[in-house]
């Protein structure tokens, strides 16, 4: 797997990061999707530099120019709920892109540290011969990345397989580095050390999706 993550660079990135993870800033849960949003633009970004591209002739009112344009098919897949303002942010940039959702929660059993995830809505285009970007901000202990993919593959092999992501942690990226072929890209804003018993991301910031949108009852 080919692994981009860019918390070593010193960028406006971090500065993002930071304020998800401050456990007062946090709390304007506005500023939080927002900044997930502006990251799911810079790793947008940064992901577009591997696709291919195509020259194109454009008319200008003056003249003519030549420029490489994207010559990918395009579908993002967001995991729902806390891949909603990722997708966000993802789709200001390539505005063309098809678009997929599928949620996943974790179902707790007696104990909060065991859970299997739970895959239910899905809506999918045809992913035959397309690039596929699946993005969810936490990467935590991998499993909600792999059972969506596995969700996902009645609908057509990608020819390319980006995955964004906001904050893993390594044991995450180990567990999925193990089910993806080794051509895909991970594309991380920043990795952090483990997970705590529940599998939460250790610092990571808590619980992304409640972040988001509010807290939920367990059911
Ligand atoms: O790598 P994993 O161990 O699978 O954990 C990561 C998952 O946990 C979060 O979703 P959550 O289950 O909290 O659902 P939510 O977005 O509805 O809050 C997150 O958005 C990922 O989907
Ligand atoms: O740290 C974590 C792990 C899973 N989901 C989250 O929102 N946060
Ligand atoms: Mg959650």
């Amino acid at each position: 797997m080919h692994i981009h993550n860019f918390s070593n660079q010193n960028t406006i990135l971090n500065t993002f990061i930071s304020e998800m993870r401050d456990v007062n800033i946090q709390k304007d849960s506005m500023r939080f999707r927002r900044n997930i949003e502006r990251i799911g633009e810079i790793l947008g970004y940064e992901l577009s530099k591997t696709l291919s591209y195509k020259p194109t002739t454009i008319n200008t009112p003056l003249g003519v120019c030549n420029i490489e344009k994207i010559d990918n098919d395009v579908v993002l897949c967001s995991i729902l709920r806390a891949g909603v303002p990722l997708h966000d942010g993802l789709l200001n940039y390539f505005d063309k892109a098809e678009n997929a959702f599928i949620s996943a929660y974790r179902h707790h059993k007696e104990k909060p540290e065991n859970f299997e995830i739970i895959v239910e809505y899905l809506a999918c285009p045809n992913l035959e011969n397309k690039t596929l970007i699946l993005a969810d901000p936490m990467l935590a202990t991998g499993q909600s990345m792999v059972a969506t993919f596995e969700a996902l593959k009645p609908f057509g092999k990608p020819k390319n397989i980006h995955l964004v992501s906001v904050i893993a942690a390594q044991e995450g990226i180990n567990y999925i580095e193990n089910y993806f072929e080794k051509d895909t890209h991970l594309w991380v804003a920043t990795v952090d050390e483990k997970l705590n018993d529940k599998g939460y991301i250790i610092p990571g910031l808590g619980d992304a999706g409640d972040l988001a949108f509010g807290e939920k009852l367990q059911h």
